[in-house]
């Protein structure tokens, strides 16, 4: 009982201290440290009411003058969530050549979705910018870099939820706006409608002022190059375009404990026009409640949309399992009952978070607790404390830095080279795993949607 009441005394001291220094955040989470021993030992304050439940903020100081709650100012009173950010950029075979590439795109974006989040910003608005970085970087199948239809087109779809009340925005089959996702946010701002399409998108999209670009800047040579190479007499779009999936996408908490999705895509490679995916299906692309969490898919569309991927992953973790077990069972309900791989990001409204996958690769990383992770490789995981080299926060120092303005190297300037590199300031790595994805381990790994090992290879360094 003395240890505890001095226990009590000691948190108290500091949160004082913490309060007095603006250190809102650490000083809840000491308050909160302090409920819990209230609620063990109620003989420390007897008579005082218990105060809501941890997990949020309180809302407000709880009433009464003398007992513990009346003693913790309002100022810290308010939340003890830790905001997490996870995206992926997109599920498949990742040619070697790209995956620094890819690693080092999805890094940037989860440090920018992660900076919205800590300076105060909503779970919405850090997958926004999260999807929003990827879409402009050419390396992924969204945005810039979306590959083509059959008949050489751009036909891009984005999503966008928020798990407070379910509303949701989404887009599909435009081709000449910078940004999908942002329009896709839009929609569920400004509309009553879910999803807008084609010419109706676009009318909105102008009556927004949403930036358009021409559909020639948003194909790179590397798309138009594989669109030829499937129009080939022989050629199968169907297998090449299983292996080289780019879509992006981001899940995310934010300080208040609310969740939200985003995904963004070009599609498949060498669609039909007018195809739509699973990415502006909600429940498909993704799917984000505040009373269980959030997931955004990647992977085959035909498969992901039979199976309604993001919400029978949400169904599961509303049973009870953990992000991780509900995400592989997801994952192996659609390799078992339709063939289809893919990958996933989710997250739980605690913060628990996870990527994983059922295809050879998925570039990936998250961001929490001011420590980046990020992997591509099954059971790959780097990690790098966030702000080691703090002009590479945002990206727009980013960007500087690749043009040489910035002289210094940033750990993550060597994303996706071996943990064993000079330089590198890693926290730890773990490169290879022997626990199983979902499915079973396959000796092939050949392309996304075939047969596909669950290990690293090892001839094929990233
Ligand atoms: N790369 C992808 O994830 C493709 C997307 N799911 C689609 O089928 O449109």
């Amino acid at each position: 009982m003395k240890q505890e009441r001095r226990q009590w005394d000691r948190s108290a001291g500091i949160q004082k201290k913490l309060e007095r220094a603006g250190e809102e955040e650490e000083a809840a989470i000491l308050c909160l440290q302090k409920i819990k021993l209230h609620r063990t030992n109620k003989t420390i304050n007897p008579g005082s009411p218990l105060p809501h439940t941890e997990g949020h903020w309180l809302k407000e100081g709880v009433g009464g003058s003398r007992s513990f709650p009346q003693r913790v100012s309002r100022r810290c009173v308010r939340k003890v969530m830790r905001p997490v950010v996870v995206v992926h950029g997109g599920a498949g075979h990742i040619p070697s050549e790209r995956a620094q590439n890819s690693s080092r795109g999805v890094c940037t974006a989860v440090r920018a979705g992660y900076q919205v989040l800590t300076a105060g910003g909503s779970s919405v608005e850090a997958v926004v910018e999260a999807v929003r970085l990827m879409e402009d970087d050419p390396h992924f199948n969204a945005g810039r870099g979306s590959v083509l239809t059959a008949g050489g087109q751009v036909e891009m779809d984005a999503l966008v939820m928020d798990g407070r009340d379910l509303s949701s925005g989404a887009v599909s089959a435009v081709s000449n706006i910078k940004n999908p996702v942002k329009l896709a946010r839009l929609i569920m701002d400004k509309t009553s409608h879910v999803c807008l399409t084609a010419g109706g998108a676009l009318q909105f999209a102008r009556q927004m002022a949403v930036e358009e670009v021409s559909t020639e800047s948003l194909i790179t040579d590397y798309s138009r190059e594989r669109w030829r190479k499937n129009l080939q007499p022989g050629a199968d779009p169907v297998q090449c375009q299983m292996g080289k999936m780019g879509t992006v996408g981001a899940v995310a908490v934010d300080a208040d404990g609310h969740v939200a999705c985003a995904t963004s895509t070009g599609g498949i490679l060498n669609k039909m026009e007018g195809r739509v995916g699973d990415t502006p299906c909600i429940g498909s692309g993704g799917y984000a409640d505040d009373s269980v969490g959030a997931v955004s898919t990647t992977g085959h569309g035909e498969a992901i949309m039979k199976v309604v991927l993001a919400r029978h992953i949400l169904f599961h973790m509303e049973q009870g399992r953990s992000v991780e077990e509900a995400s592989d069972l997801g994952l192996s309900h659609m390799r078992s009952r339709v063939s289809g791989l893919g990958g996933v990001v989710t997250v739980d409204t605690k913060g628990a978070w996870s990527a994983r996958f059922s295809s050879n690769q998925m570039a990936w990383a998250a961001a929490c607790d001011q420590t980046l992770h990020w992997g591509i490789y099954k059971g790959e995981e780097f990690t790098e404390k966030i702000g080691a080299c703090p002009e590479v926060l945002s990206a727009v120092a980013m960007a500087a830095a690749e043009k040489g303005q910035c002289q210094s190297k940033s750990p993550s300037d060597l994303c996706g080279i071996p943990a064993t590199s000079p330089g590198i300031n890693l926290l730890q790595t773990t490169a290879v795993e022997t626990k199983e994805g979902p499915g079973q381990p396959q000796d092939s790994h050949t392309d996304f949607g075939t047969a596909s090992t669950w290990f690293r290879p090892s001839s094929d360094p990233v």
